[in-house]
């Protein structure tokens, strides 16, 4: 997957050198390249915004720096999916994650101060699918934070990042539900137990315990998740009852 992001502060997406992500650019699973706007600007001042036609508080980003920026990086070939992050857009779910983990080419568009110019959106969209993603009812101060979670949420998704894809499977979203409690070594701390069903080895009866545990916790926490889930989620083939 090649992935481009444009922002006017370049520097936040040095975490992307670390961890899995890092991993995944150096065996060529992801290949990255993070632009700084102001490359396309022309003025001493390397100006990127300015004042909100209508009047209101704050600054508008200016069109014509992200216009010269997206010419330069949306290709002429394929169709690239630009994903612009926004208090306004759509929500990150897991499916949207999955969906964008199918693109070829993604290329995030990092805005600051009140957003960047309707224009560069409406723009793009005549050669590019044009996704707005909100991360949920906050607003930050720019888009770069939320560009690093989307980045996370979709490139843990591309085959081979994961050392174990099986982990994808029983995750929280993997199947509309959050996913239950875990427990590792010692068998008791701080006279805490684990639960003896979990060290039964009856794979068949352990599988059903975790099932109840997730649509328990998804009760007790996301009752609006259940209301969209799906019949094979109650049981997904674990329990014969
Ligand atoms: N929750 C979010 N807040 C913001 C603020 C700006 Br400014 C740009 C993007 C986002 S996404």
């Amino acid at each position: 997957m090649r992935v481009d992001i444009i922002s006017i502060f370049p520097e936040y997406f040095s975490p992307l050198d670390l961890s899995l992500i890092g991993k995944a650019r150096a065996t060529g699973l992801l290949d990255l390249a993070v632009h700084d706007l102001r490359t396309w600007t022309h003025d001493v001042h390397r100006t990127v915004d300015d004042t909100p036609y209508g009047g209101g508080p704050g600054m508008v980003m200016r069109p014509e720096p992200w216009g010269e920026a997206l010419d330069a990086i949306l290709p002429a070939g394929p169709p690239a999916r630009l994903v612009v992050p926004t208090p306004a857009g759509q929500p990150l779910r897991q499916a949207l994650a999955h969906e964008l983990a199918a693109e070829s080419h993604l290329v995030f568009g990092c805005g600051r101060y009140e957003g960047i110019d309707q224009r560069v959106l409406d723009d793009a969209a005549t050669r590019a699918r044009v996704t707005e993603v909100s991360l949920g009812d906050y607003v930050l101060f720019g888009g770069e934070v939320a560009v690093l979670v989307i980045l996370e949420a979709v490139t843990r998704l591309l085959p081979g990042v994961l050392g174990n894809a099986d982990s994808l499977a029983e995750e929280s979203h993997a199947h509309g539900l959050l996913e239950g409690p875990v427990y590792t070594k010692p068998p008791v701390w701080r006279d805490r137990g684990v639960p003896e069903i979990l060290r039964s080895g009856d794979h068949g009866r352990i599988a059903r315990w975790r099932r109840d545990e997730a649509l328990l916790r998804t009760a007790r926490r996301r009752p609006d998740m259940l209301a969209t889930l799906s019949p094979m989620s109650w049981t997904n083939g674990t329990s014969r009852r």
